[in-house]
């Protein structure tokens, strides 16, 4: 998709992650560049434990790389910032603090006046379907609306770029395509760079622009592709293109196909 977005870039150059495990280091992932372009959606796919959410990490600045560097806009990332937001399958919702109390929570950082502050949060949640709901706790609200307030916490802040590690792994596939709606929906509002984490091919073909798939451990880029089909995508209805990147992707992630060569 083309866009006027200038912020949001992210340049993964020549990244290695070690980890010191029992008996001696651990490769989690092998050497990675990747470029993240202003406002596109990057799905993240690959066999389990091959360093997706090692990735991950290292682009919120919760890991350091043992090599290479990873920028936003420019800048080496050193550490965790509000430019950066994240979205885990747990919610991470405080269970004390209402809907409202959880997006406000987001926002403290930025000392804005209190009614200020409300209205914005508010406003994230009507965003999100839950302007009626904002007065109730965690508790009380069902899967799919935890994770609506995750992503109205989140977004409510501006963040240039949002990391999701499988965040509509634990809601059912009806829900789960309810969520893939309004995400896409709240991210063309924001047009913040996304990378998402997922085990699914078809949740990563509906959503995506681009597809990026992992090798096996210790993971590293086997392939890209670029889809361009107009959102709202259906597999049923997609045509012949997507199903074939499908089926090849299913291959890959297969072990003996995970060892192909580099595209
Ligand atoms: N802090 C750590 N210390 C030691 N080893 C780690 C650490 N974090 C991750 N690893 C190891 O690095 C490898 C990659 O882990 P990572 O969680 O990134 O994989 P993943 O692709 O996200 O897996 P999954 O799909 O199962 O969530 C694994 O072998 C894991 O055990």
């Amino acid at each position: 998709m083309t866009n006027d977005i200038k912020e949001g870039h992210v340049r993964v150059e020549d990244v290695t992650i070690n980890f010191a495990g029992k008996s001696g280091p651990v490769t989690a992932l092998d050497t990675t560049s990747v470029e993240l372009k202003p406002g596109t959606f990057t799905a993240l796919i690959g066999p389990s434990g091959c360093g997706k959410s090692t990735l991950m990490n290292a682009i919120g600045g919760f890991v350091t790389p043992s090599t290479g560097r990873i920028t936003l806009d420019g800048t080496p990332i050193t550490g965790p910032s509000t430019k950066v937001g994240v979205i885990f399958q747990q919610y991470g919702l405080f269970p004390w603090f209402t809907a409202l109390g959880n997006v406000r929570f987001g926002l403290k950082r930025y000392g804005l006046p209190k009614s200020e502050e409300i209205d914005r949060a508010r406003a994230a949640l009507d965003e999100v379907g839950l302007g009626a709901h904002a007065d109730k706790f965690p508790q009380q609200l069902s899967g799919g609306m935890k994770q609506r307030v995750a992503i109205a916490r989140t977004f409510a802040v501006g963040p240039k770029v949002l990391l999701m590690d499988e965040p509509f792994g634990a809601l059912d596939a009806q829900t789960r395509l309810v969520m893939h709606d309004l995400l896409l929906d709240v991210w063309q509002k924001h047009r913040a760079t996304v990378l998402f984490v997922t085990h699914d091919v078809d949740e990563a073909l509906l959503l995506a622009d681009d597809v990026r798939v992992m090798s096996q451990a210790p993971g590293r880029l086997i392939r890209h592709y670029e889809i361009r089909q107009p959102r709202p995508r259906a597999l049923s209805r997609s045509g012949s293109d997507l199903l074939a990147t499908r089926d090849e992707i299913i291959d890959l992630l297969r072990p003996a196909g995970a060892l192909a060569d580099v595209h």
